[in-house]
């Protein structure tokens, strides 16, 4: 399948937005931003890898529209999805003299976009706000669907609201300046697509995925326009996450555990945990008889032929055991009853839910894998 328009919709009633790709649409945005403007005042949210690359473009459209804007600068990184930097920013927005009709830009990655649409949903009880993402991860992921937080001691993401954007503007040509490592995280999130539901993607990433990191801009485009669409068509069928959505959890589960053991300062990213973690649910998977043992081994050799992590040989942090690890698993948002709630799958593009997995055996697991991750 070709997807050759640059427009995806996100179906949700009165809360429906369009998803905009293509190379260059950062010097448009006040033109795409305006019809949806409530007032022609707006402020940006952008951290301090990004600002110094991208406000001045931004910035010269949003004038050119007549609308104007304040920014406001987040340091990169992780750690700054912390209560300490959302007050914060709550204060420096609000000092600026908001008001409900002041639109919020998230102009970033997944860290940006995650705290500047919780601030969105909380500021003055709730104002609108624009995805501008600007790492892989974020166009493929994180700007879509109106998942946005930060992160608590007890662990990631477990503050936050359903709060979706206006619009998701995707300037494909941001990625160029994006540093290796972080495209290749933001990668793992396109593999899951493929993974979950659609085995044809997966192929074609086993052909294509190099020509993606090279900088090849079509297939860029391509994976951009297709993981929106797959992230769209279950957003738009369970928004809260009551049932299908869950499945976008497909190595979170794992992967989520991994980071808070790791802690929030980079050593370990989100998509580089998201990575091991669906090898993790695979080999899991593989043990219990659930799904072939060939598709382990074709998911692992895909990702290890792009140089990404598929184990916790590359987890910068050693002291982890089977217990904190089921130990952390046990505050996801989706646990009822004490039971995790697991994606696990029969193979590649057949992810299901189930609460069924008992700890013996993901303890044995566990176990397992500390034992070869330490040989
Ligand atoms: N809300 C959701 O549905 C959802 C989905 C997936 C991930 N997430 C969250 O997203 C976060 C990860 O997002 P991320 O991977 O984008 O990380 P990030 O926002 O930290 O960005 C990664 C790094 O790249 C830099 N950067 C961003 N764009 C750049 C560019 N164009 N050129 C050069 N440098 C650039 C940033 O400054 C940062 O240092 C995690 O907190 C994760 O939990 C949320
Ligand atoms: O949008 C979703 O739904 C996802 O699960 C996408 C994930 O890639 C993302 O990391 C999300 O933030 C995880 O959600 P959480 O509810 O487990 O915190
Ligand atoms: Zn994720």
């Amino acid at each position: 399948m070709t997807i050759d328009k640059k427009t995806l919709h996100v179906a949700l009633d009165e809360r429906s937005y369009d998803i905009i790709a293509a190379p260059g649409v950062l010097s448009d945005a006040g033109r795409y931003f305006l019809p949806l403007l409530k007032t022609k005042r707006v402020v940006i949210v952008t951290d301090s890898n990004v600002g110094p690359l991208y406000l001045d473009q931004l910035g010269q459209s949003l004038t050119d529209s007549g609308i104007t804007y304040d920014v406001v600068t987040l340091p990169a990184g992780e750690a700054t999805k912390s209560m300490a930097h959302f007050e914060q920013l709550l204060e420096d927005i609000l000092a600026m003299g908001i008001e409900r009709g002041t639109t919020l830009i998230a102009l970033g990655g997944g860290v940006i976009g995650d705290i500047t649409g919780f601030a969105a949903s909380t500021l003055l009880r709730g104002i609108d706000f624009i995805q501008v993402p600007t790492t892989l991860l974020s166009q493929v992921d994180s700007s879509v669907g109106g998942k946005t937080g930060i992160n608590a001691k007890a662990g990631k993401n477990l503050i936050g609201a359903f709060h979706q954007p206006r619009l998701v503007l995707i300037d494909t040509e941001s990625l160029n300046s994006l540093p290796k490592r972080e495209l290749l995280a933001g990668y793992a999130e396109v593999v899951k697509y493929g993974l979950l539901g659609d085995a044809d993607f997966f192929n074609w990433l086993e052909e294509n995925g190099q020509k993606l990191i090279d900088g090849d801009q079509d297939v860029r485009r391509e994976a951009i326009l297709r993981s929106c669409a797959a992230k769209a068509d279950v957003v738009a069928q369970d928004e809260r996450e009551g049932g299908v959505r869950a499945l976008l959890n497909l190595g979170h589960t794992f992967g989520h555990a991994l980071e808070k053991e790791c802690g929030y300062d980079g050593g370990l990213l989100h998509g580089e945990a998201v990575a091991i973690g669906m090898v993790m649910a695979f080999e899991y998977c593989a043990a219990q008889g659930l799904c072939p043992q060939e598709d382990v081994v074709r998911v692992k050799e895909h990702l290890l032929s792009l140089d990404m992590p598929v184990d916790l040989r590359a987890l910068p942090c050693e002291d982890w055991t089977a217990e904190l690890l089921m130990k952390h698993m046990l505050k996801d948002k989706k646990v009822k009853d004490g039971k995790v709630m697991f994606v696990l799958v029969r193979g590649i593009g057949q992810a299901y839910l189930s609460r069924d997995v008992e700890d013996q055996a993901l303890k044995e697991y566990l176990d397992d894998l500390l034992v070869r991750s330490k040989s």
